[in-house]
């Protein structure tokens, strides 16, 4: 093509790109199969060398755990499939509906369908020149945030023309992201018909080798408890879910504290900041097997209280936060 040919090069557009961990297509065996031999080969995700782990992974665990976690899928599908995929959705079009026609708004998934690469293919196409990635994480840590920012990069090392990227930064103690676990926790806690005597923040846990190792996930999560105690002004316990393997991990572990309350025969409330919507590790881990464990223990009351998704509280915070990062940009 001679240099006069070239079309004209349309005006620039800015999209937004939320990221969110990804699920399986179908709560199927051979689903969770395809989803846990990708998220699972993540070197962000287990830390141990592929020599030594992928015979571990190929072997035993790709061959019992698809099986079992179907089952718990099953538990909690929707008709519009997964609910981290169906949240993650309804999220991405209220935030365009709130945006408005001069940004694009899309989603990907960091392991399974839509891919980010093809994410970002696709705003490029509709003329996005910037873009922001969203990981929907609030606080960091290199097995979710820094993944997702890798995954990215890798894509852009792919294109000979590139869009320019931004990155949303994790948010464990922004005032927005605060008030809106307020707003959301106060108005989950008013609706109950008993009275709590603990609040549970229960985060997704960590092996933990990850805090020595300087990553910073612990100490946010903290954090974010404790600046939402005092904004409610209520103690706030945080506890860790959704231990995988054999290391330690970060303690105390939500499943352990859930029957120490339920056997001092309490009420709790239990909500999960950590994730931007809600899925199988809050609606089966929590929601049904935390409280069979509390009840079976002795525990009197037991409330699960959704995470944000996309509730008003929820898309005003992520309009701030996306609005500040795209200011000045356009
Ligand atoms: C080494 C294993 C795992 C680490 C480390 C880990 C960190 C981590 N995960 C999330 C968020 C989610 N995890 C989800 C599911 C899930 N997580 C693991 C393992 C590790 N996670 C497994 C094996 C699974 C699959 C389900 C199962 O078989 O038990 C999900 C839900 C996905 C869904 O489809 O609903 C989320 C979300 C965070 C935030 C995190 C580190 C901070
Ligand atoms: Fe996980
Ligand atoms: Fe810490």
């Amino acid at each position: 093509m001679r240099t006069g040919d070239h079309p004209a090069i349309p005006e620039a557009r800015t999209g937004v790109l939320l990221v969110n961990l990804g699920t399986p297509d179908a709560p199927t065996a051979s689903a969770v199969r395809r989803y846990l031999a990708q998220f699972l080969s993540d070197r962000r995700v287990v830390e141990i060398p592929a020599l030594l782990w992928q015979p571990i992974l190929r072997g035993v665990i790709l061959t019992v755990r698809p099986r079992k976690s179907a089952h718990a899928y099953a538990q909690v599908w929707t008709e519009q499939g997964s609910p981290l995929a169906a949240i993650t959705k309804r999220q991405t079009e209220a935030l365009q509906r709130l945006m408005g026609d001069d940004v694009r708004v899309a989603h990907a998934m960091r392991y399974g369908q839509p891919e980010i690469g093809s994410a970002i293919d696709a705003l490029m196409a509709g003329g996005c020149r910037r873009i922001l990635v969203a990981p929907l994480y609030p606080q960091y840590c290199a097995a979710t945030t820094a993944t997702v920012v890798d995954a990215a990069n890798a894509h852009l090392a792919t294109l000979r023309w590139q869009p320019t990227l931004r990155f949303l930064p994790p948010y464990p103690d922004d005032a927005a992201y605060i008030e809106a676990l307020q707003a959301s926790l106060e108005q989950g806690l008013e609706a109950l018909d008993f009275v709590p005597d603990a609040i549970i923040a229960s985060f997704h846990g960590m092996p933990e080798r990850t805090l020595r190792l300087g990553d910073p996930y612990h100490c946010q999560c903290r954090k974010t408890a404790r600046l939402l105690s005092e904004a409610i002004g209520r103690p706030v316990e945080v506890a860790f879910q959704s231990r995988f393997g054999r290391a330690k991990w970060l303690e105390p572990a939500t499943d352990v504290t859930l029957e120490r309350l339920g056997r001092e025969g309490r009420s709790v409330a239990i909500f999960a900041p950590g994730f931007a919507a809600d899925c199988l590790e809050t609606l089966e881990e929590i929601a049904i097997r935390g409280r069979e464990q509390f009840v079976a223990a002795g525990g009197r009351n037991f409330a699960y209280l959704p995470c944000l998704n996309d509730s008003a509280p929820g898309m005003a915070m992520l309009e701030t936060l996306v609005r500040r990062e795209l200011a000045g940009w356009r």
